[in-house]
């Protein structure tokens, strides 16, 4: 197959950040991506519709009206059900998400216990509002690699069962458990799932050396996990649907003594996502995972209109903004094997 055409998909999961960085990143966003789950972690978090509101407006500012923004909001301790019911009926946000406090970028007002947000999530789960979750365990006893695996048992597991209607997506999976345990779930729980995690395994993080742009969270794992989440987003389930978690960093913060969790994916997302169902051979399941499952697990309509990639080398630049607000891009000085037309 020389060039597929699918219908226009959407990345449901991404950080547009704000400022100067929102005017650089977002237009690569909208460029791939009809629409896209926003994510809330800026400083300070979006909690409020009021927040909400004028975040998105600052987005269409930047992206253009061609692209739908779809907004979330925070959870902290004390989320309060009515503003987030108040919010998905009025339209300012879709869903809410769950960071376990410390667990990642921008997570210092996340949730410290679960239960903290037990009624918020009686109410989510009443409205039909999704819950989003990074996945990861914080208590510093847990080795890095294994923070995931323990989420499900300690916190995602027992969180299905108390809210069994609530629909729930487990963002960003990256080990066999994850993938497994979502094959497994009810229709209610689904996964978004990142091209890195697709493309590398845990080496990538000391190839050569140590490799900051190689460096998110959740973190790369072993090849075994790498295989199985792989065989998860090309497996045709409508619960894997794609969601880059394209996360800019400026190349200062990542390069650094102390860098940052992100890669900044957004640019050459689709042709990596195409790269990996193509070595897969299933390039006839990259439209169900790109642009139809999402929309069907969010109740949302598909959208109008098509995207064409085509089997061509595209170089990947070694950076992409001016001095010191630049960043480098996931795949920088490589090449993917898929293009955009
Ligand atoms: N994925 C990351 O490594 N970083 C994200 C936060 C997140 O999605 O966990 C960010 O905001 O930088
Ligand atoms: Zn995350
Ligand atoms: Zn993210």
């Amino acid at each position: 197959m020389q060039s597929i055409t699918i219908r226009r998909p959407d990345d449901w999961h991404v950080h547009l950040r704000d400022g100067d960085m929102l005017k650089l990143v977002a237009p690569y966003t909208a460029r791939q991506f009809a629409r896209a789950i926003v994510m809330p972690n800026l400083i300070p978090p979006v909690t409020t519709v009021a927040q909400a509101a004028s975040y998105r407006d600052r987005i269409v500012a930047a992206a253009g009206d061609s692209f739908t923004p779809l907004m979330t909001c925070y959870l902290t301790d004390l989320a309060d059900p009515d503003e987030i019911g108040r919010g998905h009926v009025e339209g300012a946000w879709v869903a809410a998400k769950l960071y376990p406090a410390g667990a990642t970028t921008n997570s210092d007002s996340g949730v410290t216990d679960i239960r903290n947000i037990h009624p918020a999530l009686e109410r989510m789960q009443a409205i039909g509002m999704p819950l989003l979750v990074h996945g990861e365990v914080t208590s510093p006893d847990i080795d890095v690699f294994d923070r995931e695996a323990v989420f499900i048992d300690r916190v995602l597991d027992p969180l299905v069962r108390d809210f069994p209607a609530l629909k729930i997506v487990f963002e960003h999976i990256t080990t066999r458990q994850a993938a497994q345990f979502v094959a497994e779930a009810s229709s209610a729980v689904g996964a978004t799932i990142t091209p890195q995690h697709l493309m590398l395994n845990r080496n990538a993080l000391f190839q050569g050396g140590l490799r900051p742009h190689a460096y998110c969270l959740p973190v790369v794992k072993r090849e075994e996990h790498r295989l199985a989440v792989r065989a998860a987003a090309v497996s045709g389930s409508s619960k894997f649907f794609l969601g880059t978690d394209s996360a800019p960093h400026v190349r200062g913060a990542k390069e650094s003594s102390c860098g940052c969790a992100g890669l900044f994916n957004a640019p050459y997302a689709l042709e990596a996502y195409a790269q990996v169902f193509d070595e897969e051979g299933a390039l006839d399941r990259l439209e169900g995972f790109a642009s139809l499952n999402g929309p069907a697990f969010y109740g949302l309509p598909l959208n109008p209109g098509t995207v064409t990639l085509e089997r061509a080398d595209v170089d990947v630049p070694d950076r992409i903004g001016e001095g010191e607000g630049s960043v480098v891009p996931y795949g920088a000085g490589g090449r993917f094997g898929w293009r955009m037309a």
